[in-house]
């Protein structure tokens, strides 16, 4: 782009105008693969962020009362408006985080087809009552009736590698749920994410409903996620990140999706053409940059070689290059992350590992690598690279795969790869992760699935039925028959 060309600026999204902030400053927003900045985003105050949320405060109270049919509606113009501008939409994600050209639109249709099961999700969502003479003593006249209640003000903190789907999964629970939403995009992804509030726009929400934040970490992270305004968070993104604010947020509810180091355990009797296919999508897929990538393979000595050959040749095959071709692995989302993975390898490598492929890299594009006699001295066996690297590692028993397993400090998501079914079951009841996916990658969808994360990969849970659940509370009324 020449310096005489006038960049998009981005604005912020006030009580449903569309502003610049009066602090005057703005965020350069950097393409990974094009030598072009994309746009600008805006800097914002902390006074205007005090303003979106009172502003979201208002809007809720009237939200609440709006019935679930007519939230509905505004719901369903949202996914209506997503489709239509999908190619828009999908260019920019694919400009702004590196996307794959088609996997970027397929997020956008993917988030429609969330935001459509959200809706009828919560449609069908029912309270329930209890009598009270099931308890000792009680009374059959003393009659409970449990519903769910919004929870006011949600705070949704999406990350750069779904700018979309991972925003939308947040927002619309929780406006369907009846809460008012301010939303903070990555800022790598903050162009995608004013794109998406734009059709939310256009579907009409309600003013002030949803507020749209972008701006310095520095300056408005701690201050958002400290305020009083603010009665849940639901996060996703990094660990570290999750850590901290779970230290500053106090006494509110959290939802937390965090990294992950998936391991995918193949057994001796495992179908390796096929687990051999799982795990190059499951690692490879965007160049590694999502959180259930699979990150590590723990593969049963006596089948290792016959795996790591079938490895070799499939990940020789992955294109790479340009997000605009579709290639499956594609720069990443800046130099930063282009080093650390280059690190990882480093480290790998010094410490004896074996290159099995790839250990190429120009600028933040890192060639996918494939790394044998990986060992637990090696900070690669550890480590979430967010990259396309795939380090191996032999064991000698199912025990130890285990125990290799559940010695991360994540506990995202785990694949184990055996035509006995039995043995799948008994490895999955001992791996401590959120979901174990038996002769599978590891994915969060389909999106009704819940979506957990334990140890450093989370709390609470995801999935569209548990974030409706989750963005919600119980409130119990107490009916006492007098006869
Ligand atoms: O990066 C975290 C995402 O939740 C992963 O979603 P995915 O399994 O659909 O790629």
């Amino acid at each position: 782009m020449t310096s005489k060309t006038k960049l998009p600026t981005y604005k912020i999204y006030i009580n449903g105008e569309w502003r610049e902030s009066s602090s005057g400053q703005t965020i350069d927003i950097q393409s990974p693969y094009l030598p072009e900045t994309l746009g600008k985003v805006q800097s914002i105050t902390q006074d205007e962020v005090d303003e979106i949320i009172s502003f979201a405060q208002a809007a809720q109270k009237d939200w609440a009362e709006v019935s679930l049919q007519d939230r509905a509606k505004y719901l369903y113009r949202w996914a209506d408006e997503l489709v239509n501008m999908q190619d828009e939409l999908a260019e920019i994600i694919m400009k702004e985080v590196g996307k794959g050209a088609n996997d970027a639109k397929k997020e956008v249709v993917r988030t429609a087809d969330f935001i459509r099961y959200t809706v009828e999700e919560a449609l069908h969502m029912h309270g329930e009552s209890m009598l009270g003479d099931s308890f000792p003593g009680g009374s059959k006249s003393k009659i409970a009736i449990i519903n769910r209640v919004p929870r006011g003000v949600v705070l949704a903190i999406s990350p750069f590698n779904y700018p979309v789907n991972l925003s939308a999964a947040k927002i619309a629970p929780a406006l369907m749920a009846g809460n008012a939403v301010v939303f903070k995009p990555a800022t790598q992804g903050a162009l995608s994410g004013t794109k998406m509030i734009e059709a939310l726009d256009k579907a009409g929400l309600p003013k002030g409903l949803l507020g749209l934040v972008t701006g310095r970490g520095s300056v408005i992270g701690d201050y958002l996620v400290e305020h009083k305004g603010i009665n849940m968070i639901s996060f996703t993104g990094g660990t570290n990140t999750g850590v901290q604010l779970a230290k500053k947020a106090t006494m509110v509810p959290l939802v937390l999706e965090l990294g992950g180091k998936d391991p995918g355990i193949v057994r001796e009797d495992a179908d390796l053409q096929e687990a051999a296919k799982h795990i190059i999508s499951g690692a490879f897929s965007y160049s590694g940059q999502r959180c259930t990538a699979i990150k590590r393979v723990l593969v049963h000595d006596s089948v290792a070689d016959e795996l790591v050959a079938l490895l070799k040749e499939q990940v020789e095959k992955l294109s790479v290059g340009s997000p605009e071709e579709n290639n499956v692995i594609v720069p990443l989302i800046n130099d930063k992350s282009a080093d650390f993975v280059q690190h990882l390898v480093d480290d790998a490598v010094e410490k004896g590992a074996t290159v099995v492929a790839g250990n190429k890299r120009e600028g933040n594009l890192i060639y996918p690598t494939l790394l044998d006699q990986v060992t637990e001295e090696m900070e690669v066996a550890w480590e979430e690279p967010f990259g396309p690297i795939l380090p191996i590692i032999r064991v000698s028993s199912d025990e130890e795969a285990i125990r290799i397993a559940n010695e991360s400090e994540f506990g995202l998501q785990a694949s184990v790869f055996t035509k006995d079914i039995n043995r799948a079951f008994a490895i999955a009841n001992r791996i401590e992760a959120g979901s174990v996916q038996i002769n599978g990658r590891t994915e969060r969808g389909p999106d009704h699935f819940p979506f957990i994360g334990v140890k450093g990969s989370g709390m609470g849970a995801q999935g569209i039925r548990k974030s409706l659940e989750s963005m919600t509370q119980e409130k119990v009324t107490v009916l006492n028959i007098v006869e």
